[in-house]
């Protein structure tokens, strides 16, 4: 045991490694010390000339009594003296080192015996600067603290592997999503779409705790890296510039039934059969024909192979198909038209990496599954053709899904577009960004998918076994500290930032006014054509 009193004479730091193994560090304090879980420590190994990082990870009363009970007997304070004989034994996990030339790797080797161990000052964190990417979201938390000059930032390339953001209700996920569409704006290296049914993106609204909250739209510095389509009404739109947002019968497909009804087998198989029928033809054939005397030998209409296709199934399956075409008509007419569609501004807006926000406020649950499914195919489409096509890199693309579970469970047949975009998604630069309460309901294979996780406090443990169990980077670690995360806080694992980042995520509204007064990333490119 090494003496607590610093040996060096200058009370910087009393605490030295003792630890014995390249992935876990131990040392002690003294007993009365303050350390926090997740507090980030910094190892200077003067042999080697190297220093180490590593994250607390439990804290544990130890002394170096032969007698075990020492501290259940009576009068103990009074026979053993609390000196330097009693401390606590510190458990940390090893972030990396950094060397001369100022490069951060891995934790490959283990620092010299009795090496010392302090706090770090903000500018010890400088190398991390190299590490961090462009899509900033918070600042480091550091235990109960935070370093407010360490900002922790996402690597855009990596989006396309997806993204998990996995939060407890009130956690503070619908701000994570503002602050990252704000950086997205900021940065304009990939588009991303937004489908909020809650009309809450757009211009603020009340969060889930009741205060009043700030839009897309007040980010005015980062305007230009925001599209908005919108189904309110014509004073809203004019008033903030924003695209009415329109969808048309081709834009439909006879799958998209499937998200909105729970489909016996034969409506199914109609669905299967008239999977590649264009949505016109479709919508014609379903609401100009009379169930109760079809026949498909003699039916004379415009739609004969439709009729064909149909002709093995029974008249009151085809009925109950034609009432839930003529319902989805009728729940969605506010945007969806016989002709002309948003669909190729969307895309447009998307490859020139805007943030498209879909605004469709009070809109049913049906509605908002219906728009993100027919977006999300006319994206997979659109980036296949252009794969095939093979003359340039097609755009990157993130499609959030939020309350992922609905679409991304395991078993059901249901959710083909969403499923191909997860599974196959990254080949044509089309990434997911899953949010989601509950991933112990996401399918485990799109799971296993994501390469980067925002975890904000998921007090369920089975959810935190899969997820740690899911991550790129060992978490399992940091499950106390995952346990502990309050609101607006988050554990970031994530390709090109090697150790998971504790992360303070930073309010929005703070976050915008910053930006606000911060130029723009990247020059914006004065002869693009706008379409506001
Ligand atoms: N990073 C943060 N810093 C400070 N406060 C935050 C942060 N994130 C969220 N909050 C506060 O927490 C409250 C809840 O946040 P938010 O509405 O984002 O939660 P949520 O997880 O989306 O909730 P719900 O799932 O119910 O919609 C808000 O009042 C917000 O001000």
């Amino acid at each position: 045991m090494t003496s607590l009193i610093d040996i060096d004479g200058d009370d910087a730091s009393k605490y030295r490694l003792i630890g014995d193994r390249v992935l876990s560090y131990r040392f002690a304090v003294p007993h009365d010390e303050r350390l926090y879980l997740g507090d980030v420590l910094k190892i200077t190994d003067n042999v080697k000339r190297l220093t180490f990082f590593a994250k607390v990870n439990d804290l544990v009363h130890d002394c170096n009594f032969s007698d075990p009970k020492w501290d259940t007997r009576p009068h103990t304070e009074h026979f053993y003296g609390m000196g330097e004989d009693v401390f606590i034994l510190v458990e940390a996990t090893p972030l990396g080192y950094v060397g001369d030339d100022g490069l951060f790797r891995k934790p490959r080797t283990i620092p010299a015996k009795f090496s010392r161990v302090e706090r770090p000052e903000p500018r010890d964190f400088e190398f991390l600067q190299q590490v961090m990417g462009d899509i900033e979201v918070g600042v480091m938390k550091n235990g109960e603290g935070e370093f407010r000059d360490v900002r922790v930032a996402l690597h855009a390339p990596v989006m396309r592997q997806h993204m998990g953001v996995f939060a407890t209700t009130g956690m503070g996920k619908s701000n994570f999503m503002k602050v990252f569409c704000a950086s997205c704006m900021r940065a304009r290296r990939f588009g991303l779409l937004i489908v909020d049914p809650h009309g809450e993106y757009v211009a603020g609204g009340r969060s889930s705790s009741g205060e009043a909250t700030r839009g897309l739209l007040h980010y005015q510095a980062g305007r230009d890296g925001l599209a908005v389509f919108s189904t309110r009404g014509d004073d809203f739109i004019k008033k903030y510039h924003l695209n009415r947002l329109y969808l048309d019968h081709d834009d439909f497909s006879a799958p998209d039934l499937l998200l909105l009804y729970e489909h016996s087998t034969p409506q199914r198989e109609v669905v299967e059969m008239l999977a590649d029928r264009p949505g016109s033809d479709l919508i014609e054939f379903f609401l100009e024909t009379d169930f109760a005397t079809f026949d498909a030998g003699t039916y004379r209409g415009p739609h004969a192979g439709i009729a064909r296709d149909l002709k093995n199934f029974s008249l009151s399956t085809l009925s109950v198909m034609q009432r839930r075409i003529a319902g989805m008509m009728n729940r969605n007419r506010r945007f969806f038209r016989k002709q002309g569609s948003s669909i190729p501004d969307i895309l447009k807006e998307l490859h020139k990496n805007r943030v498209v926000l879909i605004d469709i406020p009070g809109m049913s649950e049906q509605s908002e599954l219906f728009v993100l499914s027919i977006i999300t195919r006319k994206i997979m489409r659109s980036h296949q053709e252009e794969e095939t096509g093979g003359e340039k890199e097609p755009g990157q693309v993130l499609i959030t899904i939020e309350e992922a579970q609905r679409v991304l469970g395991s078993g059901y047949g249901s959710t083909r577009t969403f499923r191909e975009a997860a599974m196959e998604g990254r080949k044509f630069g089309v990434g997911l960004c899953v949010v989601t309460q509950q991933p112990k309901n996401i399918d485990a294979r799109v799971l296993a998918q994501i390469n980067t996780f925002v975890v904000m406090g998921l007090s369920d443990r089975g959810d935190r076994e899969i997820i740690a169990g899911s991550a790129k980077q060992d978490l399992s670690h940091m499950d106390t500290e995952i346990q502990t995360l309050e609101r607006g806080e988050a554990v970031i694992s994530t390709i090109g930032i090697p150790f998971p980042v504790s992360t303070r995520i930073h309010l929005y509204e703070d976050y915008i006014e910053e930006l606000n007064g911060r130029p723009a990333a990247r020059a914006i490119d004065e002869g693009l054509e706008k379409t506001f």
